[in-house]
């Protein structure tokens, strides 16, 4: 055999496609000056309800995942009424998530696959991202979002006041190494066998200063250097067959983490393990939470929902219902708006 014929690299690579570059996109979808204002409000919030200054429960609410911008603005526009409604106890914060962890394979969002036909459009993906999100903090309403992809928040995490590590990420150095230097809080999730000890892990590892590889804003690979990031904690989801939002659950991650040196300030996602992904589930698991946090010592500062303007899911077709979620199961409009209009009654 003639090994120096043979070629080395890019065997199972069908094709390599440039994009714009992260200053293009930003050229070409900037943000306004209510846009900004918005992000920054949003981001100070979160700080001082994770400081416990701001005693609201703070609320990561919206789809499971966005595949139709337009219900997602229609929901968007929704929430952002709501969210004035009941602002003296809750902060609203709305869930855009454009990437989707999943657990073998499936549809990985609407920035990987905007068309919903495996065509993977990602330069339509990420500039349509782009743009909804624009469109939603016009509405004034704070985004948060799940970063997946390392490359990703070069484009939009200027545009997001939260963000989320999910729960097959938290283990991985490169989403550490990335949470380690974005602006925003971020929530590190659970792992899903329902243990927290790794986001626990994870949230001293974003703490700190990193060095690694990545792009800057003209796309070039470079050397980012982080300064780490005090506002990560954790976000319990439930997992390994079981939820974890109950009192004694919620005083042992709270132990665990004092005992780590860290805040036990942390959120309750009352979707995924917590809910058994049954959506109406989810707020029996916000109630409870609700009445936990009588308790002036009780550390859940937060919450996380899955809803939409249609209760359950939908698998992709081509004749896809309006307002129904293609991935978990949300909450219905009707329920979300009762749920958290009887906070403040
Ligand atoms: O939040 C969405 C899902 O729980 C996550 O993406 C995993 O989905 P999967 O187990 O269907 O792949
Ligand atoms: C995938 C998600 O959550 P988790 O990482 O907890 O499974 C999600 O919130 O969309």
């Amino acid at each position: 055999m003639n090994f120096e014929l043979q070629k080395t690299e890019n065997l199972r690579v069908e094709s390599i496609t440039r994009l714009k570059t992260p200053q293009d996109l930003k050229t070409r979808f900037p943000a306004s000056e209510t846009a900004l204002e918005t992000v920054l409000r949003g981001r100070s919030e979160v700080r001082n309800v994770l400081d416990r200054s701001d005693k609201r429960m703070l609320l990561i609410i919206g789809p499971c995942s966005i595949h139709d911008p337009e219900a997602a603005l229609d929901y968007a526009k929704r929430l952002a009424a709501l969210r004035d409604e009941v602002q003296d106890k809750i902060l609203i914060v709305m869930r855009v998530y454009f990437e989707k962890p999943r657990t073998t394979v499936g549809w990985k969002g609407f920035i990987n696959d905007p068309h919903l036909d495996d065509s993977c459009d990602m330069k339509y993906g990420l500039r349509t991202a782009r743009k909804l999100m624009l469109d939603i903090l016009e509405l004034g309403l704070p985004i948060a979002a799940e970063f997946l992809d390392p490359i990703v928040p070069q484009y939009m995490a200027d545009l997001v006041s939260w963000a989320a590590i999910g729960a097959r990420t938290v283990e991985s150095q490169t989403h550490r190494e990335m949470a380690s230097g974005l602006s925003m809080p971020v929530g590190l999730k659970n792992t899903t066998d329902g243990g927290i000890q790794r986001a626990i892990d994870a949230i001293l590892a974003c703490r700190a200063p990193h060095s690694f590889l990545g792009i800057d804003q003209a796309g070039h690979s470079s050397i980012i250097k982080t300064t780490g990031n005090p506002y990560t904690h954790l976000v319990l989801r439930g997992g390994g067959g079981t939820t974890n939002y109950h009192a004694d659950e919620v005083a042992a991650a709270a132990e665990k983490l004092r005992a780590a040196g860290l805040s036990d300030a942390m959120m309750v996602d009352c979707s995924h393990a917590n809910s058994g992904k049954v959506p109406a589930r989810q707020a029996d698991v916000w109630k409870e939470l609700l009445e936990q946090r009588q308790n002036p010592d009780c550390p859940v500062v937060g919450a996380m929902i899955e809803s939409f303007i249609e209760e359950g899911n939908q698998p992709i077709s081509d004749n896809l219902k309006y307002g129904l979620s293609i991935t978990d199961g949300c909450m219905s409009w009707e329920m979300t708006e009762s749920l958290l209009r009887s906070v403040v009654e």
